[in-house]
């Protein structure tokens, strides 16, 4: 069905594109247009362009919510006759008169960028800086005196890690720190912990190498949450005699080094799900029992980019393995296969730097990117921290990065 098109010769509806001809066909609006000479098409299914009508009965615009609650959106998103679709390239608009009687106006260009899966800046990687030991020297470091939002979240957002120098060297100075920053992300370990090889009373202890002297290889934390702890903060205010230095590695940068060199072996740890748990008490898991069942060790966004990684070999809950034929054995063994060579990459020291953390230096680590590790050590050793809410700093990190923030610095 042909649509009645108002034309206004000489005036192009989009920048650099030639409207052809508009048609309603199968429920949805089919435009035909030539984009610097190339034939080309949107076909935006009317459903979709009710649900995305920003006049005053379909949206709430102080608070930018929808208002339909979905229950009649199929019924009403009909046209009853061609004339009720009206594209005007004078003012690059499309005019729809709905079978309620209701009208919808959209700027071409406007329901153009809505309808693609936009790149912003919390899906696009190019607001990571992947590193080893050869691009990244040194922790970035801001003193407390001179902290700002945007200073704090530019790095740890670049870098997946970011030390605040120049903080007493308490627990309380610690938590007042991390709670002047972002929301803190609370767990059963308690919302803000103490935490040491030799637990006091007023240092809880949990059944984890954590408590202990031993190392304890890269990883990232919480595997076993659904909710993955977003950032990790840790505080070291009694260092060990030896050892007890921790090491930081870039698994995004180890991911996308698999991607490269074994294309394989990364899809496989996209796309296979596995399961971690926490157990403690005895019978193991009779006290406390958290589990996330069938989880990718890499996860990807629509672009392909990588936007959380899984990676805690402690941690991993028994891995199903009820293989009724040789292919799925197979794939089992792919799998391991697959896992030794990324967990290889983050062992790597080339991928890796070490330091030493001492009392006044908060580190704060993005853990869907960063993994964090512990030499073993010798003494007495005393930490403190939290983790904190990825989605609250993304959120006011978010601003900063795609340079819209109207916050005071
Ligand atoms: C709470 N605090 C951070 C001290 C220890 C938590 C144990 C972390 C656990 N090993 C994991 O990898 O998730
Ligand atoms: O003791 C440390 O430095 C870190 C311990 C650890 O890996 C953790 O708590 O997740």
């Amino acid at each position: 069905m042909i649509v009645q098109r108002r034309l206004v010769s000489g005036f192009t509806w989009v920048t650099g594109w030639n409207l052809k001809n508009i048609r309603s066909k199968n429920d949805c609006l089919e435009i035909r247009y030539e984009n610097e000479g190339n034939p080309s098409k949107l076909i935006m299914p009317f459903v979709w362009l009710r649900d995305h009508c920003t006049s005053q009965k379909l949206y709430h615009l102080p608070t930018n919510q929808r208002k339909s609650n979905c229950c009649d959106i199929t019924s009403l998103s009909k046209i009853k006759h061609s004339n009720q679709v009206i594209i005007d390239e004078a003012t690059n608009s499309l005019q729809i008169v709905w079978i309620d009687g209701h009208q919808s106006k959209f700027k071409i260009g406007n329901i153009i960028r809505e309808g693609k899966v936009e790149k912003n800046v919390s899906n696009d990687n190019k607001i990571y800086e992947l590193w080893n030991s050869k691009s990244l020297k040194d922790v970035p470091r801001i003193s407390k005196s001179t902290l700002s939002l945007q200073s704090f979240s530019k790095n740890l957002v670049k870098y997946g890690v970011i030390i605040v120098d120049g903080v007493e060297g308490t627990s309380e100075a610690t938590e007042k720190l991390c709670q002047s920053l972002v929301p803190v992300h609370d767990t059963f370990f308690g919302q803000f912990w103490v935490f040491s090889n030799s637990a006091t009373n007023d240092e809880p202890a949990y059944e984890d190498t954590a408590y202990g002297s031993d190392e304890i290889g890269p990883h990232t934390d919480g595997t076993y949450f659904d909710q993955t702890p977003g950032i990790q903060v840790f505080h070291c205010l009694t260092p060990a005699k030896t050892g007890g230095d921790t090491v930081l590695v870039d698994s995004f940068y180890c991911a996308e080094k698999l991607r490269n060199e074994s294309p394989e072996d990364f899809e496989i740890l996209c796309n296979t799900k596995i399961s971690h748990h926490y157990l403690e008490g005895s019978p193991p898991g009779s006290s406390i029992h958290s589990v996330s069942l069938e989880k990718p060790v890499i996860e990807r966004n629509s672009f392909g980019n990588i936007t959380q990684i899984r990676f805690n070999p402690y941690d991993r809950a028994p891995f199903s393995c009820l293989n009724s034929s040789e292919a799925s054995a197979a794939e089992t063994i792919k799998f391991y296969e697959a896992y030794e060579k990324f967990s290889k990459i983050c062992h790597n020291p080339d991928n890796s730097i070490e330091i030493s953390l001492r009392p006044g230096s908060v580190i704060f680590i993005d853990n869907f990117r960063i993994l964090h590790s512990r030499t073993s050590f010798q003494g007495y050793r005393q930490m403190c921290g939290c983790y904190l809410s990825r989605d609250n700093f993304m959120a006011k990190a978010i601003p900063f990065l795609s340079g819209k923030s109207q916050t005071s610095l």
